[in-house]
């Protein structure tokens, strides 16, 4: 399998210059799994004030981006500008930019294939809302978004999938490892199936929604885990025994 395992922080709009600083030194103390990928999503603006500071481990990630190099956007950012300034990864497609912000699958792809074709690094986000979920309608839905993205890039060498069932998303509710890793589990059946067995066995599947130290070893010993996007708990020292969930 050799998946790297892989644990991305989304700090989403959290963050001044003096608490930024505080996890800077939790991250900096660590000590850091080496044999975990680590990942910051920092707001916009303190991407480049992130990266001066940031220890050599851990990389830093953009939480959104747009689907052309420039232009008349008024407010966006281009995966140009964030390679400009040094910026080698986005999380796109995140439940609140579709939920809040109404990003479309369809958008969502257009936006991974331009980030990737530039030189990016994707964090793409999956997951189903609670209602999908009771309606017995995960699997259709994780596929439909995934199909969306798979329609529009051209490799899945520089992706990272995220699945991150809505209904966990800042709830304190977690999937169990169970439900995560069923999920990941037909994730790989279906990638197997319409791209190619090398990408089902070689993409890594993160999970997300209410990680935390006391879940995040039991959701590591899963298979098809690879990993972590971790909202609430990345902000705090914690996020380094997350991160060192398979020691
Ligand atoms: O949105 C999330 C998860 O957030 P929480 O860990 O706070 O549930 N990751 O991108």
């Amino acid at each position: 399998m050799g998946r790297k395992f892989f644990v991305g922080g989304n700090w989403k709009m959290n963050g001044t210059k003096n608490e930024i600083g505080d996890i800077i030194a939790f991250l900096k103390t660590g000590p850091l799994d080496p044999n975990a990928e680590v990942v910051v999503g920092v707001p916009a603006i303190y991407l480049t004030y992130v990266t001066s500071i940031v220890p050599g481990n851990v990389s830093v990630s953009a939480q959104n981006t747009y689907k052309v190099a420039k232009g008349a956007f008024t407010g966006e950012i281009s995966p140009a500008m964030l390679l400009d300034n040094g910026i080698p990864w986005v999380i796109l497609g995140h439940s609140e930019r579709r939920n809040v912000f109404g990003e479309t699958d369809e958008l969502i792809a257009e936006k991974v294939a331009h980030a990737l074709e530039t030189g990016l690094k994707v964090i793409a986000c999956i997951g189903e809302k609670l209602e999908e979920r009771e309606a017995g309608k995960t699997e259709e839905v994780v596929y439909r978004q995934t199909k969306a993205i798979a329609d529009k890039i051209k490799s899945w060498d520089n992706v990272v999938l995220a699945y991150e069932p809505v209904w966990a998303i800042g709830t304190g509710k977690t999937a169990t490892p169970q439900q995560a890793q069923e999920v990941h589990e037909k994730l790989r059946e279906w990638l197997s199936k319409n791209i190619n067995s090398n990408v089902a066995q070689t993409l890594r599947i993160i999970y997300g929604g209410s990680v935390t130290a006391a879940n995040a070893k039991d959701l590591a010993k899963e298979k098809d885990i690879d990993g972590f996007l971790v909202g609430g708990a990345s902000l705090k020292p914690d996020f380094v025994q997350i991160v060192n969930a398979r020691c």
